[in-house]
């Protein structure tokens, strides 16, 4: 008798005995070899994994919203978040935003670049009762302190619109000493068709539906696995698509 590994519902490794298969032997049942060699694999990649920020389990976060795990994936971590937003929430984001809404401007020198087409804008912090609110569940759902919060930006994509390719951490070339570490985007609206947030490195995409959300961190001691997290905004083909982000830094930039 040799003790095996399993994955118990409680996300623990667990002992389990099994009769081995005696080498000279063939197995009769080749399935069962290969269940064996996966477990073996499997707790290889589990012991092996990388400490994350985003530390919650199963399938909800207690936050002042019972917010539901939809799914995760494990490395680099992107977990998709529903009811993250009410529907009142989502409209007064939108409507405050609207009238402010200037051409999107990115990256630290702040230009206006091809790269995003959509239009943008910053949330003051704790702007109304509501951001004040929502920004606080973020914290929660992100692990992080507020004060590590930029403020709440708002995009507005209408058709054609997008977001290429990019990441959201600053490259090591950029001189920024508080760089990014995860982002949490929140879909404020339903898209007709197209918008989709996509991950061509991971053959993975969301699509926006009203008050959900999908969750990325980037601060891994491996950059291969930070770099995986390259991802975008599809354009949007019918209606418009809302949606808030937050960013989180490293090192607090409020007090
Ligand atoms: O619009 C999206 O789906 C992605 C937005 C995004 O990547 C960002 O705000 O950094
Ligand atoms: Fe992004």
């Amino acid at each position: 008798m040799v003790k095996y590994l399993e994955f118990n519902s409680k996300r623990k490794w667990k002992p389990y005995k099994k009769t081995v298969i005696s080498s000279n032997l063939l197995p009769t049942n080749v399935f069962d070899l290969k269940i064996k060699q996966f477990k073996r694999c499997s707790k290889l990649i589990t012991d092996h994994k990388e400490q994350t920020i985003f530390h919650h389990v199963g399938s909800k976060i207690v936050t002042d919203r019972e917010i539901a795990i939809v799914a995760r994936l494990e490395e680099p971590l992107v977990v998709v978040l529903g009811n993250v937003l009410s529907d009142e929430e989502c409209n007064e984001l939108i409507n405050m935003s609207t009238d402010k809404m200037k051409r999107s401007k990115i990256g630290t020198t702040r230009v206006e670049n091809e790269l995003r087409t959509s239009s943008s804008m910053f949330i003051e912090e704790s702007e109304n009762d509501i951001v004040a609110r929502v920004e606080k569940r973020v914290s929660t759902i992100m692990n992080i302190p507020i004060e590590h919060a930029e403020g709440l930006q708002i995009l507005r994509y209408t058709p054609g619109q997008q977001y290429k390719p990019h990441y959201d951490f600053f490259s090591a070339t950029s001189k920024v000493t508080n760089n990014r570490i995860s982002t949490l985007v929140m879909y404020l609206n339903d898209v007709e068709e197209g918008g989709e947030t996509f991950f061509p490195k991971l053959n993975f995409s969301v699509s926006p539906k009203k008050g959900m959300a999908v969750y990325f961190e980037y601060f891994y001691n491996d950059q291969t696995l930070n770099e995986l997290t390259l991802h975008g905004g599809a354009p949007v083909i019918i209606g418009e698509k809302w949606v808030a982000t937050q960013w989180m830094r490293k090192q607090r930039v409020r007090d």
